[in-house]
């Protein structure tokens, strides 16, 4: 399995491998064991499946505070998304630095992104279907989203506010300097 790791701890770029024939590939996506291998703990207790139908659109940047953080394991397994993770913990040597890795169809790559971090991606293809594993269960008082666009953060996005294509929430989000001590290392 090819990993990547950055100077971001935590987030971790992982590509299971395809085993290719005539009838097209086989790939084992999760294998808990291997996960823990590479320093991704889990244990996983929900999956998210959603479907984004246009490109440019993004969704985020979000996360669930104390009491119910979550972990997420991304892949995308229709089209193609630029992912992205904000550290958002407290004391961080790179609070407020973030990772991005194009996530798709072709490449079968997933990013995990630990507690502590603000997730969202933007869509490079229409029909983005993107699939991922979370540490916990989904608790609407707990999610937090902050803008994407953020000038503090100066996310290298793929597509310009103009152009974006965002939820009401999402369009409404809190800005970045309101994250101060949110997550502790
Ligand atoms: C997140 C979530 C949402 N919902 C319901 C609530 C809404 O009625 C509907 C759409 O939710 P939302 O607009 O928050 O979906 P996204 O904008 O894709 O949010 C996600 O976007 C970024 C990329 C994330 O990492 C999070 O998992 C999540 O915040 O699904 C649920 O029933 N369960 C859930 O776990």
């Amino acid at each position: 399995m090819e990993i990547q790791t950055f100077n971001v701890a935590g987030i971790i770029l992982l590509t299971p491998p395809r085993f290719g024939d005539e009838r097209g590939y086989f790939s084992e996506t999760f294998n808990a064991a291997r996960m823990k291998e590479i320093g991704i703990p889990g244990p996983f207790v929900q999956d998210n499946h959603s479907l984004s139908r246009a490109r440019g659109i993004v969704r985020g940047l979000h996360c669930q505070l104390s009491p119910h953080p979550q972990g997420k394991l991304v892949r995308c397994t229709r089209g193609s998304i630029w992912d992205v993770g904000v550290d958002i913990r407290a004391g961080s040597p790179t609070f407020g630095q973030w990772v991005g890795a194009t996530l798709s169809e072709e490449n079968g790559s997933q990013l995990w992104i630990p507690t502590g971090f603000l997730h969202g991606f933007c869509t490079l293809s229409e029909n983005a279907e993107v699939q991922y594993k979370c540490t916990d269960y989904w608790d609407r008082d707990c999610e937090r989203s902050v803008r994407w666009d953020d000038p503090l953060l100066a996310i290298d996005w793929p597509v310009t506010p103009k152009d974006a294509i965002l939820s009401a929430k999402d369009a409404d989000a809190l800005p970045f300097s309101s994250v101060d001590d949110w997550f502790h290392m």
